[in-house]
C-alpha cells in the first residue's frame, strides 16, 4: 500500500490533467448508463406495436418528481418516439465519444509524464551510488529495472489507467442504472460482490509474485546479454560461442517458464468471472421470469434491468484483470524503490566544507579499510600512515592484491575508510563535499573509459563549454594532436563504443589529455601493466610525464621509469607500506623493493622525465 501510495505521489504534479480526466471520464460512464436507460422505451414505444408512434417520450429522472421531456431533442414538428430516440442516441454516442477520447489523451498525459518523472528520478538515483553499490548489483539487474520494471509501471499508469477510470466510472453509473431498473431484484447482484472480490485479491496476489520472478530472469538474461556482447572479442577468442548460447537458452528457458507460470495465474481471472456472471445471469432470468408472470415487473423493465447487467459484467470482467496490472506495477515498482532508497556508504555531510583547491598535504593517519560483501568483510588495508606534499609522486608498488587500487581509491572517497582518516589540507576527507574533493583530482586508470562520442566531447567530458582551442592545447600535451588531425573528421570524429575504433595507445593518449584539461591539482594514476608497442609506449610515457608535471601524483606503478620520476617510493605488502623512500635508497636498502625491481622493472627502459624521445620530436 506504502508503495502504490508512493507510485501516486509522482501524479501530484499532473493533478489537473487527472482531474480532468477523471470529469470526462465520468461522462463517459454516465452517457453509457443513460443509453442503458433508452433500451426500455425503445421496446415499449418504438417497437412496441401497440404504441402510438406519434407519443412523444416522457423519460423519468429516476427520484425526481418531474420527468426528463427529450422532446427538447428535435423540432416539434418531428415529434415521435423513434426521432427523439434516435437523437439521443447519436447525441449521447458523440458526447461519450469526444469525452472518451478527451479523457483517454489527458490520463495518458498524467501517466506518461509521472513514468518519465519516475524514470529520471530512478536514473538520477542510480547515478549517484556510490562505487560499492555498483559493485553490488550488476549492469543487467541495473538496465532492467530502469527499461522493464519501468514499462510494467508505465503500463498500468498510463494504458491502464484510462481504462481503468472508464470502467470505474461505467461500473458506477451502471449500477446505479441497475438499481432504477431492478429495484429489489439488484440486490440478489450483492451476494456476488464477496467471490468476486477474494478471488481477485488471492489471483492478483500470485499475478504479483509470478511476475516478480518473471522480471528476475528478464534481469539476468539482460546480464548475459551485456557481458557477452561487451565482452564478445573474449567470447570470441576462447571460442566460447556455444557455451555462451547454451547459458542464454537456458536463461530463456527460465524466463519462459516463468512468465508462462505468470499468464497460467493471470488468465484464470477472465473464465472465473465469465463463470459467475453466468450463474448470476440465470439467476437473475429465474427470478425475472417468476416476477414477470405475477406482472409486478414488465418484460419491457426485465430487458433493460438484463442490458444494464449485462452491462455491468464487461467492467466488472475487466477490473479483475486491472487489478493484475496493478499488482504487476507493484511488483514492479518494488525493485525501482529499493535501488531509490538504497542506502549509500559513501555520504556527504550535510554542511560539509566546500573544498577550494589543494594547498597544503593529503595525510592517511592510521588508515585501515575493508570490503564488505555480502555480509563478509575482508579487511584489505591496515595501518597506513602517509603524508604527501603539493608536488610530490608518491608511487605505489607491491605484488598483485597487496591493496594498491584500494588505496588510491580511498583519494577521491570512492569508498571510505574504516579505521583512522584521511585529510586534505587539514580536513577529513568526510567533512568535505563530495563535489569539491573530486574537482582537485583527475584521474587516469588502466581501464581506460571512453563515450561513444566525438574525439572533442570526449576529451572535453564534464566541460561542455570549454573552446576547441584549449582542447587542442590539452591533446598536444597529451601527444594525441596528430593521430586526432590524421582521423576523417578530426576533433568530430565519432570514436565508437568505448573508443573502440581506436588503438590501446591512442586511446591512452585521450584519457590523459581528458585529464589534463580537467586541470585538477591532484593526479591517482593506475598505469597500464599491458605492454604497447615501443613507439605507442613512447608517446604514452612523454604524454603521462606532461601531465604529471606540477601535480601531486598518486601512482600504481609498473614502470622503471615511473618509480625513478617519483620523489617516494611506498612499497605495499598484504594492506600494509613496508617500505618507503627513493628508488635509489629503497635499492641499497636491499629489501623488498630490490627483490621486486629484479623481477619487475630491471629490464625496463628508462624514459627521461617530461622529455619527448628525440626521434618522435615534432610528431605531436
Ligand atoms: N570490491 C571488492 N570487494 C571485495 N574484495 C575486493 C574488492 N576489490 C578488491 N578486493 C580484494 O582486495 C584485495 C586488494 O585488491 P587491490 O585491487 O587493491 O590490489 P592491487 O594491489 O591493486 O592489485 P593489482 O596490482 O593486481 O591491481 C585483493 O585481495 C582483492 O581480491
Amino acid at each position: 500500500m506504502k508503495r502504490l501510495w508512493r507510485l501516486l505521489l509522482y501524479v501530484r504534479p499532473y493533478a489537473l490533467y487527472s482531474l480532468a480526466s477523471v470529469v470526462l471520464m465520468a461522462l463517459v460512464g454516465a452517457m453509457a448508463a443513460f443509453r442503458i436507460m433508452l433500451v426500455k422505451p425503445i421496446f415499449e414505444r418504438v417497437l412496441s406495436p401497440d404504441s402510438s408512434k406519434t407519443n412523444v417520450l416522457v423519460f423519468n429522472i429516476p427520484r425526481l418528481s418531474h420527468p426528463l421531456d427529450l422532446n427538447f431533442l428535435v423540432p416539434s414538428h418531428f415529434h415521435n418516439a423513434w426521432t427523439i430516440i434516435a437523437y439521443a442516441l447519436v447525441v449521447s454516442a458523440v458526447v461519450k465519444s469526444i469525452c472518451d477520447y478527451l479523457g483517454t489523451y489527458l490520463v495518458n498525459y498524467a501517466g506518461f509524464g509521472m513514468i518519465t518523472d519516475l524514470r529520471n528520478d530512478l536514473y538520477d538515483a542510480v547515478l549517484r551510488r556510490s562505487v560499492g553499490f555498483f559493485q553490488k548489483h550488476t549492469t543487467g539487474t541495473l538496465l532492467s529495472t530502469l527499461i522493464n520494471d519501468i514499462e510494467r509501471v508505465q503500463m498500468a499508469m498510463s494504458t491502464v489507467l484510462s481504462e481503468f477510470l472508464q470502467q470505474l466510472f461505467t461500473l458506477l453509473f451502471m449500477i446505479g442504472a441497475v438499481i432504477v431498473l431492478g429495484g429489489k431484484m439488484a440486490w440478489v447482484l450483492l451476494l456476488f460482490i464477496p467471490v468476486v472480490i477474494s478471488s481477485a485479491r488471492r489471483i492478483g496476489r500470485r499475478v504479483r509474485q509470478t511476475t516478480r520472478k518473471g522480471q528476475d530472469k528478464l534481469a539476468e538474461i539482460q546480464n548475459i546479454l551485456h557481458e557477452t556482447i561487451t565482452g564478445n572479442r573474449i567470447v570470441k577468442a576462447f571460442g566460447m560461442e556455444l557455451w555462451e548460447m547454451t547459458r542464454f537458452r537456458k536463461a530463456a528457458s527460465r524466463l519462459f517458464r516463468a512468465n508462462l507460470k505468470s499468464v497460467s495465474v493471470q488468465a484464470i481471472s477472465s473464465p472465473l468471472m465469465d463463470a459467475i456472471g453466468s450463474i448470476a445471469i440465470a439467476l437473475l432470468l429465474y427470478i425475472g421470469r417468476r416476477q414477470i408472470v405475477s406482472h409486478s415487473m414488465s418484460a419491457g423493465d426485465f430487458i433493460a434491468f438484463l442490458f444494464a447487467v449485462f452491462s455491468l459484467y464487461d467492467p466488472v470482467r475487466k477490473f479483475a484483470a486491472f487489478y493484475n496490472s496493478f499488482q504487476q506495477a507493484l511488483g514492479a515498482s518494488e525493485e525501482i524503490f529499493k535501488f531509490m532508497d538504497a542506502q549509500d556508504d559513501v555520504q556527504e555531510k550535510k554542511r560539509a566544507h566546500v573544498l577550494k583547491g589543494f594547498h597544503e598535504s593529503i595525510c592517511f593517519d592510521h588508515v585501515g579499510f575493508a570490503y564488505q560483501t555480502d555480509g563478509e568483510v575482508k579487511q584489505v588495508l591496515h595501518d597506513i600512515n602517509l603524508c604527501v606534499r603539493p608536488g610530490e609522486v608518491i608511487a605505489f608498488v607491491g605484488p598483485s592484491g597487496a591493496g594498491k587500487s584500494s588505496l588510491v581509491n580511498l583519494i577521491p572517497r570512492f569508498f571510505d575508510v574504516n579505521e583512522g582518516r584521511i585529510t586534505i589540507d587539514g580536513y577529513d576527507l568526510r567533512d568535505v563535499t563530495i563535489d569539491s574533493l573530486r574537482k582537485q583530482i583527475g584521474k587516469v586508470t588502466q581501464e581506460i573509459v571512453l563515450f561513444n562520442d566525438t574525439v572533442r566531447n570526449n576529451i572535453a567530458y564534464g566541460q561542455p563549454d570549454v573552446p576547441i582551442a584549449r582542447v587542442e592545447e590539452a591533446a598536444k600535451m597529451a601527444l594525441a594532436h596528430d593521430f586526432i588531425l590524421n582521423m576523417p573528421d578530426g576533433y568530430n570524429t565519432q570514436i565508437g563504443e568505448k573508443g573502440t575504433r581506436l588503438s590501446g595507445g591512442e586511446r591512452q593518449r585521450l584519457a590523459i589529455a581528458r585529464a589534463i584539461l580537467k586541470n585538477a591539482p591532484i593526479l591517482v594514476l593506475d598505469e597500464a601493466t599491458s605492454a604497447l608497442d615501443t613507439e605507442s609506449e613512447h608517446f604514452v610515457q612523454a604524454a603521462l610525464a606532461n601531465l604529471m608535471q606540477g601535480r601531486t601524483v598518486f601512482v600504481i606503478a609498473h614502470r622503471l621509469s615511473t618509480v625513478r620520476r617519483a620523489t617516494r617510493i611506498a612499497v605495499i605488502e598484504r594492506g600494509q607500506i613496508v617500505e618507503m623512500g627513493t628508488h635509489d635508497e629503497l635499492i641499497e636498502h636491499s629489501g623488498s623493493y630490490r627483490r621486486l625491481y629484479d623481477m619487475q622493472f630491471a629490464n625496463d627502459d628508462l624514459i627521461p622525465v617530461g622529455a619527448v624521445p628525440a626521434e618522435l620530436e615534432g610528431m605531436a
